[in-house]
């Protein structure tokens, strides 16, 4: 669990810096203070009344120095050259030596956790995503980071010099009256105290909050990129209410809860500072009245704590919203401290882009005793054994749910195995670097995802420094460059976002040239001919066909004709491997494949 730690941990390399813009601007708030002290030592010289002792003696000094006679004009010069210093020519200074600061700490700490952000997303493991939409992850990072940055400004430069200040001004009073000084302390102790107990409770409610806010941000993402569903079942009035009731729901907590609490608080704070505001001015003209202070001293107690209090109240508001943003930054740091996936720290290994992975594999892949299940107690692979030789290609069959995606999520190492083990070359892959062991594998998924950017961008995503030629002969094979040539700029036609829509065919196509060019020892096709036209389908089976041999390939299919040619088949059922041979021998062996195929060529339900 995230904690207060934290997020002054995420300022933490910055500490020298901010420590010193702390002091600086505190010191600066405490010089202040020398205004309505010298302003009362001003009244008292205007009614004939007695500087204070050390005033005089640093007068006498000057005096002596400057050779100058001492009386009222030299101890009116003194004060008011002392105003001019702590007002007119601080004003330069200040905002540098401040303000500067705080606002560069706060925008350097927000680059490095937006790039702790990005590595904490790259090095997830896959299962997280099954869990957390886009819009709840990149919702709790916005909020989180914005509200460091927006918070440290606040604090570092604002309520904590002010506390500083409220300090400085209790010394003052404490050398002029100690009873109001005490007075003083003890009212501002207990309205602190007060306000944080308060902010505790409502701290309580704003996480609540938050969570209902990621639920609205999720749903509302979860919209977005199911709109065709949404608007082909024609239920945009379902998801609005559902939204509101949500929306509702917030309001509820916001309202009632939240900030009904912090206008409670508030009309508590004002009635009890504007009292001791009271209490102090009786207490101070009584003490003044019976002579036991000056005139001087009377008004500038008096300025002191109405400065005092006034005080109060910007940081009660301070913190009043530190303790508003105060859930969101937990939870920002709560996603950071999510457990990172295998190897993460070798995956964000800088690599150059064209770097070779040091593994090159023949394409031996073997499956020994593994068995997995997403969730330990539930086994979706039971004791799976085969083996693929070098240059093989393999086709995983079965029904719905068997667990063919799920043993190739294995090889991938997106998950490990719970027993047993796979093999490459004979080399367990857990002992691999995760990285590069990948990098010698692709798979072409059923949806093949698309970056914004051009066509050769994403022809070459996995593969940067692939030449022309090759680019144009991985199109050439998976039948992309059919496509290419209908395109308005070609290679550099605009894909993704704001580019031109592909099909979903033609995606198919661009994940299979994307993965035939980096050249990898084990290609995977998960489902890749699944969208496509029986034109298509055909004409990437030749693809397909062509490819036999080269390599290791991994086919998963439904469309029993795309696997008609592999050297082996690998018929699972509800987790475990049922039948293994060629096309041919898995026929007249007359089981599950027997009965798929009967089903696929002639629709006919064998039982
Ligand atoms: N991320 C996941 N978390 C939990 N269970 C999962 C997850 N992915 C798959 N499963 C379960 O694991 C089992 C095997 O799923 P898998 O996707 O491997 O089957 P498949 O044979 O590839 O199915 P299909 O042909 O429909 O794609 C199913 O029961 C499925 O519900």
């Amino acid at each position: 669990m995230a904690n207060f730690r934290d997020i002054l941990n995420y300022f933490r390399p910055y500490w020298k810096l901010s420590i010193f813009s702390i002091a600086a601007t505190s010191a600066y708030e405490i010089i202040d203070l020398v205004v309505p002290y010298a302003i009362g030592q001003i009244l008292n010289i205007l009614s004939n009344q007695p500087l204070d002792k050390p005033l005089q003696g640093a007068i006498a000094t000057i005096a002596e120095t400057i050779n100058y006679p001492v009386g009222k004009p030299l101890a009116l010069g003194v004060l008011l050259g002392l105003i001019f210093i702590v007002t007119v020519l601080r004003a330069p200074t200040q905002p540098w030596l401040t303000s500067w600061f705080h606002w560069d700490i706060a925008l350097r700490a927000r680059q490095d956790q937006n790039q702790k952000a990005i590595e904490k997303v790259l090095t997830l493991p896959i299962e997280f995503y099954d869990e957390n939409n886009p819009g709840r992850i990149s919702g709790r990072v916005a909020r989180g980071v914005a509200n460091h940055t927006w918070t440290y400004p606040e604090i570092a430069g604002q309520m904590i010099p002010k506390l500083f200040r409220v300090l400085g001004i209790f010394v003052f009073i404490w050398f002029v009256e100690w009873r109001i000084a005490i007075l003083y302390l003890i009212s501002f102790v207990v309205i602190l105290g007060f306000t944080l107990k308060k902010l505790k409770r409502l701290i309580w409610h704003d996480n609540r909050l938050d969570k209902y806010m990621e639920n609205t941000e999720s749903r509302t993402s979860e919209i977005i990129s199911n709109i065709k569903t949404v608007k082909a079942f024609a239920t945009e009035a379902k998801e609005r209410q559902r939204q509101k009731l949500r929306l509702e729901r917030e309001l509820a907590v916001v309202e009632n809860r939240i900030h009904r609490g912090y206008v409670r608080l508030q009309t508590w704070q004002r009635t009890v500072i504007q009292f001791c505001v009271f209490a102090i001015l009786g207490l101070t003209l009584a003490a003044t009245v019976n002579g036991q202070i000056t005139l001087g001293h009377f008004i500038m107690t008096l300025t002191l704590s109405s400065m005092a209090y006034a005080e109060l109240e910007p940081i009660s508001t301070l913190a009043e919203i530190f303790a508003r943003r105060y859930t969101s930054m937990v939870r920002f740091h709560e996603f950071l401290q999510e457990p990172s996936g295998v190897d993460a720290v070798s995956l964000l290994e800088e690599r150059h882009e064209t770097a070779e992975s040091p593994y090159k594999f023949t394409g031996k892949v073997e499956f020994s005793h593994v068995s997995f299940g997403y969730d330990p107690s539930r086994r979706v692979l039971e004791d799976i054994n085969f083996l693929i030789e070098p240059y093989q290609t393999v086709a995983l069959v079965g029904r719905s749910g068997s667990g063919k995606s799920t043993l190739v999520k294995l090889l991938l190492r997106y998950f490990e195995p719970n027993q047993g083990q796979i093999l490459i070359d004979g080399q367990d892959i857990r002992t691999l670097d995760v990285g590069n062991y990948r990098r010698r594998l692709a798979i072409v998924h059923q949806e093949v995802d698309v970056f914004n950017g051009t066509l050769l961008d994403n022809l070459t995503y996995g593969r940067a420094d692939a030449t022309f030629e090759q680019v144009e002969e991985a199109c050439r094979i998976a039948r992309l460059d059919e496509v290419i040539q209908h395109l308005p700029q070609g290679y550099y036609t605009v894909v993704g976002e704001r580019g031109v829509r592909l099909s979903g065919g033609q995606r198919q196509r661009l994940g299979i040239a994307r993965a035939l060019l980096v050249e990898p020892d084990v290609l995977i096709f998960d489902e890749a001919t699944s969208s496509l036209d029986y034109e298509s389908e055909r004409s990437i089976q030749l693809a397909m066909r062509s490819l036999q041999g080269t390599r290791t390939t991994i086919i998963i299919a439904h469309r029993l004709s795309t696997v008609r040619e592999a050297d082996q088949i690998v018929v699972l059922d509800r987790g475990k491997i049922v039948e293994v041979g060629s096309h041919q021998e898995l026929l007249s062996h007359g089981g599950i494949y027997h009965r798929l195929h009967a089903l696929q060529e002639t629709g006919e339900l064998l039982s």
